[in-house]
């Protein structure tokens, strides 16, 4: 055997953002399908070909993908919706339909992908029985083989995670499902085989969740069938995020090798190795550059990290690589011009991981010494000792966290005071803070920070944007407005900008759902307010309007799971640092007369630990982190929250901790589902469940948001019921938003006028 270097995913975007450029350029019609296929083709193999010469000698093919992976998996399989039949099989119109939706046909649920902020379609599989459209692996090898003479390693994800996180069958059919998958994926592989590869990747991310003993006899089922058909084919089974559950039980399965992730696994895959061994006919895929943060590693720990592994195993059964997919950082640091240089030289983007893998491979194949390693990261070492990091105002409010309110008067209280201050209607109308971030706005934004605009040109124009929107809610009759957060790049580089202790990249784009990215802002210091961020905009958005303007914030447990994070310190300390520089902008607010305050937690969910066993220290530390954000304020202010993108039936709890006097959730594209868990569970404070999908470009009728108002008013009360769309609108049209907000508003006042009739005729 020999030590290879290998990784498990490269980022799709490209350096530049070429591949969201291409393709909403062939969305909005400006480009062909044809040349949207070329250029695609070309970035597809600039990467393959930067892998190679960073010396990467395991380099993946099927990473790479028109929209999502998970999508792509689907449709391999023919997995096509009912809705979508009509249209023709394996078509681009069909895969682009089935993601963002059609005139007629809503999309597919979008959901966070384990526990980051990327998002993958959620394969419905009806009763559909999968066949094999297109080997796409095929194509992908054979392209790089012919173009470049690169001989990849074709990744796919495998049937159990796949099925596991799709959805629309019945769960007791799990079998029959997974029966009619196993023939399929042979077929891929023996075509891949046949075409001469000899590693393929196969992830199964399922494996570090709490999973129980029956899945692991269909990993036996699997994975006996997958060697069974082909002995010869080298398969790694791939994990990450966090260690295996069932380490004995996987790693006795019959593959060449095991993908485990060394980095966000706490030592615990490690000392089940020490505990159980390491079968001595399989190679280890040791995953120890961590995939998931942006910081330089010490080679030199590394390297002894490596050491340490060769109790266990043959370094020559090692391959070295990142410890996950290179999809959740940034393409490379080269092109950050305005970082601080100390903060610059102490990253690692998604290139930059590469070259220390490759330089860890080195070290075991005996090329590179410990000492070598020396003064690689001594920009990062510096870094940490730097005073940014030790704030004495900091350290010592954190010091008496204990004397910053975390309770409130009770919400029974309070609730009284704020029917009275506003004397809403029922099924109150408002939207969730955004309104379109158009050309014009992110063009605007561009000159002023080039310094083309001054800043006062810059001010009037957002301002003239916010009295624009006031002007448009106020024709719409939606009761409580909101400014439109035109200022806003991003709901957390915002605040990323204006804090102190964070600093925010100028390329460091990071696929977050279709071709929407986000550049996640760096924590790199001790976090603290510096002045108010939120005010001018919302207090004169306010002097605009005798309705209530409520105040748009992100909240703190956002702004730490959309961020890369400081890597000294534990989590939940950085967490609290945000936590009251959040709560001054809350009493800003409040001090310049805003009286509804929204704090953002979207991202609440999404940050659950994979393993039940942490979820509670977690869910504590950010019920705390909200309240100490929000529980300062006079009792007659309502605080709001917002939540997007996940399942909430397992932090319903949590959520009605949080003590927030109005929450609004995404529901829509699983509007059953979420309505369903307030059968079971009794929440009493007031609630919008989304009653429209933002995320499609379709207006929803009058009838469909009237459904999704009738069903969740079967298990809430019309008095707890707001009615709002399911997230922001920046990413819509001003025509699309202003049509679908009629659309919602009218839906509410037929309902109103219903209930109306309903009192008076009991
Ligand atoms: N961080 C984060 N995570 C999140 C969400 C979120 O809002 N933020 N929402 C959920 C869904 N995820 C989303 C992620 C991104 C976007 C999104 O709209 N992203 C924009 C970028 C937003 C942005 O930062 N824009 C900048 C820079 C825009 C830009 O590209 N400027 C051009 C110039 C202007 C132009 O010609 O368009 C350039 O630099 O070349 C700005 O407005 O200033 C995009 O990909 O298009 C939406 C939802 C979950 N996770
Ligand atoms: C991803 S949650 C977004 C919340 C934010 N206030 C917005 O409307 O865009
Ligand atoms: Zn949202």
């Amino acid at each position: 055997m020999a030590v290879f270097s290998s990784n498990l995913g490269y980022p799709r975007i490209g350096e530049r953002r070429e591949w969201k450029k291409t393709l909403e350029s062939f969305w909005n019609g400006a480009i062909s399908e044809t040349e949207l296929y070329d250029t695609m083709k070309r970035l597809r193999l600039r990467h393959v070909q930067k892998q190679m010469k960073k010396g990467i000698d395991l380099i993946p093919v099927g990473d790479f993908s028109l929209y999502d992976h998970m999508l792509d998996m689907a449709f391999m399989f023919g997995y096509i919706p009912s809705r979508f039949q009509h249209m023709s099989r394996g078509s681009l119109e069909t895969y682009f339909a089935m993601a963002r939706g059609a005139k007629h046909q809503s999309a597919l649920e979008m959901t966070k992908w384990f526990n980051t902020n990327y998002h993958y379609i959620v394969p419905e599989l009806e009763n559909t029985t999968p066949i094999l459209v297109e080997n796409r692996l095929l194509h992908l090898y054979e392209e790089a083989k012919q173009e470049l003479n690169i001989d990849t390693k074709p990744v796919m994800l495998g049937p159990i995670t796949f099925l596991l996180l799709s959805k629309k069958y019945d769960h007791n059919d799990f079998k029959t499902h997974l029966s009619s998958l196993i023939p399929i994926y042979i077929q891929v592989l023996k075509e891949l085989y046949e075409a001469g590869v000899s590693w393929v990747q196969i992830d199964e991310p399922i494996l570090v969740q709490d999973i129980d003993e029956t899945i692991i006899r269909f990993f036996h089922d699997v994975y006996d069938a997958f060697h069974a058909a082909l002995p010869s084919l080298h398969i790694i089974l791939q994990t990450y995020y966090e260690s295996i559950s069932h380490y004995k039980e996987i790693v006795s399965l019959p593959v060449a090798g095991i993908g485990l992730d060394f980095v966000h696994d706490e030592g615990i895959n490690v000392s089940h190795m020490r505990k159980w061994g390491f079968p001595d006919d399989k190679v280890l895929a040791a995953g120890i550059i961590d995939g998931r943060n942006v910081w330089k590693s010490s080679l030199e720990a590394k390297a002894n990290f490596i050491d340490h592994l060769a109790h266990y195993i043959d370094v020559d059964r090692l391959i070295i690589q990142p410890s996950c997919s290179l999809l959740h950082v940034p393409v490379t640091v080269q092109h950050e011009q305005s970082l601080p240089p100390l903060l610059k030289e102490a990253l690692a983007f998604a290139d930059e991981k590469l070259d220390e893998v490759y330089e860890l491979t080195q070290y075991v194949k005996g090329d590179r010494t410990i000492d070598d390693f020396r003064h690689y990261d001594r920009h990062y070492q510096s870094f940490v000792m730097s005073s940014s990091r030790n704030v004495q105002s900091v350290q010592e409010a954190l010091a008496n966290i204990e004397t910053y309110p975390t309770k409130r008067i009770d919400y029974s209280k309070r609730k009284h005071d704020h029917k009275k201050r506003w004397n809403l209607p029922v099924l109150p109308t408002t939207t969730i803070g955004s309104f379109p971030q158009t050309k014009e706005i992110r063009q605007a934004r561009l000159k002023w920070k080039k310094g083309e605009w001054t800043e006062e040109h810059y001010q009037s124009f957002i301002r003239k944007e916010i009295k624009n929107w006031i002007h448009i809610q106020e024709k719409l009759d939606i009761d409580v407005l909101v400014h439109g957060e035109f200022e806003r790049t991003d709901m957390v580089e915002f605040f990323g900008e204006k804090l102190t202790g964070i600093a925010c990249t100028t390329n460091g784009w990071v696929q977050s759902y279709g071709s929407r990215c986000v550049r996640p802002p760096i924590i790199f210091g001790d976090v603290a307010f510096n002045k108010p961020m939120t005010v001018d905009e919302t207090a004169y958005a306010q002097t605009l309007t005798h309705k209530p303007v409520k105040g748009m914030l992100t909240g703190p447990v956002t702004i730490l799971n959309w961020s890369f994070v400081r890597n000294d310190i534990d989590r939940f300390h950085v967490l609290r640092q945000l936590a009251l520089a959040i709560r001054e902008e809350v009493l800003a607010l409040e001090k310049n007369g805003i009286g509804m305050i929204q704090v953002d937690e979207p991202a609440l969910r999404e940050g659950l630990p994979l393993k039940r066993s942490k979820r509670t220290r977690y869910l504590e530390a950010a019920v705390e982190a909200f309240r100490l954000a929000t529980c300062s304020v006079q009792p007659e202010t309502q605080i709001h929250t917002h939540m997007c993108y996940s399942q909430f039936e397992d932090i319903i709890e949590a959520i009605d901790a949080l003590d927030a006097d109005v929450i609004s959730i995404e529901s829509s594209r699983s509007h059953g589902e979420l309505v369903h868990s307030f059968e079971i569970y009794r929440y009493e404070r007031e609630i919008g469940l989304g009653v429209y999908d933002i995320h499609s470009p379709r207006i929803p009728t009058i009838e469909e948001v009237g459904e999704n108002i009738e069903r969740a008013l079967q298990v809430l009360d019309h008095h707890q019921f707001w009615v709002n769309p399911d997230c922001g609108l920046k990413t819509r049209n001003a025509e699309e938003a202003i049509a679908a907000l009629k659309v919602m508003v009218e839906a509410a006042k037929i309902y109103r006028q219903k209930l109306v009739t309903k009192t008076v005729s009991q």
